[in-house]
C-alpha cells in the first residue's frame, strides 16, 4: 500500500497529513499506519498522523492519530496545519471556513501573502470544564480547580480542561525538564484520568504570558501542544493567574502562540503553521 503525504508542523509539534480528497485508505489499518509513519527509524519520524477529509457539517473535517496509534478527539497544532493546507490546495476558496473534528466543529480564520498562509486563528470553542465530561473520577467539586493531586508521592494541584481532548494542568514555579519527563507519563495513565490525559506544567510569568511544557497522550513529550495552550490559558485564568479577556503569550517549547478567552466564552488560538515535505509512502502493512 502506497500513499502521497504532506510533513507539516505547528512550532515542532509534526504530523504526516493524507489527504482524503486524493486518497483512499483503510479504515481498519489507521491505528498502525499512525504508528509506522510515525516511526523516526522505519518510518516518516512525526507525532502521528492527521486525515484531511471531506466532511458533512463543515467545509473539510480532520481525524488525528497519536504515535501510539490511539485516535485523539482534536489537536490545536494540527488544526493550523489542516487550514493552511485547505487554502493552498484549493480544498477551501475563502480565507474563512469550518472544519470538524472528533470534538466539535471549528472556525479558521487564514491570513495569507504571496498565496501562502502565514498566520492562523482558529475558534476552538468552549472549554469543557465539568469534572465528568473531562472525564475525571471523584466527585469532591463538579470542576476540577487547584485541587490536591498526589502522585507517586509528590504533592501537586491539578486544575482539568477539556478542549474536546482532555488535559490536566499543573502550576509550578519553575518548569523542570524532569516535570514532564518523569512524572507526564505517570499522570498519562493515572486511572483517575479513564480516558487518560494530556499533561501541562505551566509557569507563569506575567499576567499575560505563561511558559508550557506537555507530556501528550499517545505521543509523549512534544514541542507544542496547540488544545493544552488553551487549556492552560483557561486554567490559568479560572486560578485568577493572568488577566481575562486578554491575549496571552504561550511560551511553548517549538515558539509562541497567542490565546484568548473571550468572555468566559470561546477560546482563540493564533499561530503559524509550515509545510516541511511532500513525498509518497510505502507501507508494510
Ligand atoms: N498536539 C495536539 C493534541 C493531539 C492529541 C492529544 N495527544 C490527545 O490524545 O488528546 C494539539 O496541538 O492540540
Amino acid at each position: 500500500m502506497k500513499f502521497s503525504f504532506t510533513k507539516m508542523h505547528g512550532l515542532g509539534n509534526s504530523y504526516v497529513y493524507v489527504d482524503l480528497f486524493q486518497e483512499i485508505m483503510d479504515e481498519s489499518k489507521l491505528s498502525a499506519i499512525a504508528r509506522q509513519v510515525s516511526s523516526i527509524n522505519t518510518g516518516i519520524g512525526s507525532d502521528g498522523l492527521i486525515l484531511i477529509q471531506p466532511s458533512e457539517q463543515a467545509d473539510l473535517g480532520m481525524r488525528i492519530f497519536n504515535k501510539d496509534g490511539s485516535e485523539g478527539q482534536s489537536c490545536g497544532n494540527g488544526l493550523r496545519c489542516v487550514a493552511k493546507y485547505a487554502y493552498e490546495q484549493g480544498i477551501v476558496q475563502s480565507k474563512q471556513f469550518t472544519i470538524e473534528t472528533k470534538a466539535n466543529i471549528v472556525d479558521a480564520k487564514v491570513a495569507v501573502e504571496n498565496s501562502c498562509v502565514e498566520l492562523v486563528t482558529i475558534n476552538m470553542g468552549k472549554p469543557i470544564l465539568q469534572r465528568n465530561l473531562i472525564p475525571m473520577v471523584g466527585a469532591l467539586t463538579e470542576q476540577v480547580i487547584a485541587e490536591p493531586f498526589t502522585v507517586n508521592g509528590i504533592q501537586l494541584n491539578v486544575t482539568a480542561v477539556s478542549m474536546g481532548n482532555p488535559h490536566a494542568i499543573f502550576f509550578v514555579d519553575k518548569l523542570k525538564e524532569t516535570d514532564v519527563l518523569e512524572i507526564g507519563p505517570l499522570i498519562e495513565k493515572d486511572d483517575r484520568f479513564p480516558d487518560g490525559v494530556n499533561v501541562e506544567f505551566i509557569e507563569v510569568v506575567s499576567p499575560t504570558e505563561i511558559n508550557f511544557s506537555v507530556w501528550e497522550r499517545g505521543s509523549g513529550v512534544t514541542q507544542a501542544c496547540g488544545t493544552g495552550a488553551c487549556a492552560s490559558v483557561v486554567a490559568a485564568i479560572l486560578t485568577n493567574q493572568v488577566s481575562k479577556n486578554e491575549e496571552i503569550t504561550v511560551h511553548l517549547p517549538g515558539g509562541d502562540l497567542y490565546i484568548k478567552w473571550d468572555n468566559h466564552d470561546y477560546v482563540w488560538m493564533t499561530g503559524d503553521a509550515e509545510t516541511i515535505a511532500t513525498g509518497v509512502y510505502y507501507a508494510s502493512i
